[in-house]
């Protein structure tokens, strides 16, 4: 695992520290207290996969929290099931429930899926309410501390039982999130249409993800159901959905730290809330931390004056207000609410992010890639030579009468395409004669009005763009379309997702056989990377790169899927002349390699160096097909397009 020393000594003495405390300190509300931390922390490791990678909003998680709660409490209820049975039952409920919302709500985004998911934790909670014949309705079920092995638990015996999961699921959570699931997660969000063009199905990673966060929240809720010894519908509500919500926002997304940090808030702020002495204590020290971090700021010149007086004032506010108020009773909802409304609008990366960009941190963007960075062949031997029969020159890719509309504008127009086998195949034509539109009908992003496309024999029409993409076209985009907040080497290896057999168990369990697949997927990753001249850049952020660079990030992911045909779409735009150079150098050697290359570009010079032929559009119409020098010449082209820059 590429968990750096001091991580991981800090993990364990925090884990030290965590198991001993109930021996230190005998009081039985404070070791309750931790240990609804712990358990809130398992729900928001799985929520954050959801809302933090995929960057969806679940609004569901709190009923699905009860149903691993009613699971556990309906199967000791009524069948006194012992632990080691409540506990899978719950996961493996909840995962079920979790599939059954995820599939038909993750067809929707945004707002929608808030509201699908929203409805779904209400009738969750209606169902438990009025299904009395086996969850007790709105009397809710009693049930004891479990036993384990025999031995009946206590407050402390159960305690490190919760710890001992805690710790099982960041692990599970962990290696989960490092592996080629967790890239597929990161890369949905980062760019769906790339994701799904190099045949990472966002829909599938969506409800992969989706199920394995309602499993964690399955976990949390049977543990809840013996820690709380009750349960009851009521605790399943839409404020607490809000509260996990609120815990990612505040402790900060994609971190397990702040995952547990934000469960302590939600657990103890409200706590404080109702006790004056303590609310006195926390708004002191608030307004200190806040004031030296903002002179802080100030120095360092991170912060203008009025940015850093604001949250200074508020603090100072809060702090001189609550040696003003006498009781909390009233006033503890509106404390919350402002106490939120500054976290969500002045650390939108949550405490930890604040921290870490305070500190100059960058998030640790490493991976299980990482543990093999001195692995990789000479970068030419990863790109694949392109299998499959056929002969050089027969048609690979051929498009018959393509029509396209939007509304009524034709941007295809029956255009007829024959891309033979082995050949660079340019397509121009003046800006919006249909060049992207196409791209996109071949990779399956838009299905045209009429016309027919085969690609080595199969039709495309009607295809996802992930089997396209997995059937063995590759493409890159006008507009950059990396995973931007991942590194080039993990760009890469979204590409070679296909390589990855392993799933969720070799993943969690480190099996040989995903140690296998993850060594020979960085190996090949880094030897694409060297391909197009980005060896050294193999951990930088992709959208810290350059924007040459990216362009050439894109080139190597691309040919990460293992294309057959590969389509690059104006890959000299913005690039400087050495660049343009490297540029064309790599596409010869990509084709040397029997791949296939459409090429859309603006620039002549790179049209007419490389191409066997061209193909010329104009108003979604192609006007003109030949050998480069033949379509120069051409009097229709010079009038349509070259007119002007051939002159
Ligand atoms: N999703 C869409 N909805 C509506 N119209 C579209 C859509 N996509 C493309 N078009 C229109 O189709 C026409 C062709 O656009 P397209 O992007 O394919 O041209 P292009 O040849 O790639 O141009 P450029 O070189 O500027 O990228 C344009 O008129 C464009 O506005």
């Amino acid at each position: 695992m590429a968990v750096n020393r001091s991580q991981a000594l800090l993990a364990v003495a925090g884990v030290a520290a965590a198991a001993l405390f109930p021996l230190v300190l005998h009081n039985p509300y404070y070791i309750h207290l931790v240990e609804t931390i712990m358990i809130y922390a398992i729900v928001l490791f799985g929520l954050d996969i959801v809302v933090g990678y995929t960057g969806l909003v679940s609004l569901g998680h709190a009923g699905l929290f009860g149903i691993g709660a009613y699971t556990a409490g309906v199967l000791v209820f009524k069948l006194a099931a012992p632990l080691w049975l409540t506990l899978p039952a719950a996961i493996a409920v909840t995962a079920a429930f979790g599939a059954l919302l995820a599939l038909p709500a993750l067809r929707v985004t945004g707002p929608y899926l808030a509201m699908v998911t929203l409805a779904f934790g209400t009738i969750i909670q209606i169902l438990i309410n009025e299904m009395s014949f086996l969850t007790e309705g709105p009397m809710g079920i009693k049930l004891d501390k479990p036993a384990l092995l025999g031995v009946k638990l206590d407050e402390v015996g159960y305690y490190w039982v919760v710890l001992a999961l805690l710790v099982a699921s960041l692990v599970f959570v962990h290696r989960v999130l490092r592996s080629h699931l967790g890239r597929a997660f990161e890369a949905l969000r980062g760019s769906p249409v790339a994701s799904d063009c190099m045949g990472v199905s966002v829909y599938r990673y969506k409800v992969h993800a989706f199920v394995i966060s309602a499993g964690l929240a399955g976990l949390a809720g049977a543990l809840y159901a013996y820690s709380e010894q009750y349960i009851s519908p009521n605790t399943y509500n839409f404020e607490q959905t809000v509260l996990f919500l609120l815990a990612i926002i505040m402790g900060g997304r994609k971190t397990r730290t702040g995952a547990l940090l934000g469960a302590a808030i939600i657990v103890m702020l409200p706590k404080l809330l109702d006790d004056i002495d303590a609310f006195r204590m926390v708004s002191v020290a608030m307004a200190v931390i806040v004031t030296a971090g903002a002179v802080v700021a100030l120095q360092r010149g991170k912060a203008t004056a009025v940015q850093a007086a604001i949250p200074v004032a508020g603090s100072l506010a809060l702090a001189a207000l609550s040696f003003v108020l006498t009781t909390m009773t009233d006033w503890r909802l509106s404390i919350f609410g402002l106490i939120t409304l500054f976290v969500v609008y002045y650390l939108q990366d949550g405490i930890v992010g604040f921290i870490r960009s305070a500190l100059n941190r960058q998030r640790s963007v490493a991976d299980d890639a990482e543990d093999t960075q001195a692995l990789g062949s000479a970068g030419a031997d990863a790109v694949s030579q392109a299998a499959a029969g056929g002969a050089r020159g027969e048609p690979l890719l051929q498009a018959q009468g393509v029509l396209m509309r939007f509304g009524g504008l034709k941007a295809l127009n029956e255009v007829d395409l024959s891309i033979a086998r082995g050949s660079i195949h340019g397509l121009i034509g003046p800006n919006g004669s249909g060049k992207s539109t196409m791209m996109n009908v071949l990779t399956g992003i838009y299905v045209p009005t009429a016309g027919a496309i085969t690609f080595d024999g199969r039709s495309v029409v009607g295809r996802t763009s992930s089997d396209i993409a997995l059937s063995g076209i590759a493409r890159t985009f006008q507009n950059v379309q990396l995973f931007g907040e991942m590194t080039a080497l993990q760009n890469v290896l979204v590409g070679l997702h296909h390589s990855f057999k392993s799933g969720l168990l070799d993943v969690s369990l480190h099996t040989p056989r995903y140690a296998r697949e993850n060594l020979r997927g960085t190996a090949r990753a880094l030897g694409l990377l060297r391909f197009v001249g980005l060896g050294e850049l193999a951990h930088e952020q992709a959208r810290n790169l350059p924007y040459g660079k990216q362009r050439l990030l894109e080139i190597a992911r691309a040919l990460a899927l293992e294309p057959r045909l590969l389509l690059l779409d104006e890959p000299a735009a913005g690039l400087t002349a050495p660049d343009i150079k490297e540029l064309i150098a790599i596409i010869r050697k990509v084709r040397d390699h029997g791949i296939t290359v459409i090429l859309i570009e603006h620039h002549m010079d790179v049209v007419m160096g490389l191409c066997d032929t061209v193909s010329v559009l104009d108003f979604g119409q192609k006007i003109a097909e030949g050998a480069p020098a033949a379509v120069q010449s051409d009097a229709k082209v010079i009038e349509a397009y070259l007119g002007g820059q051939a002159a």
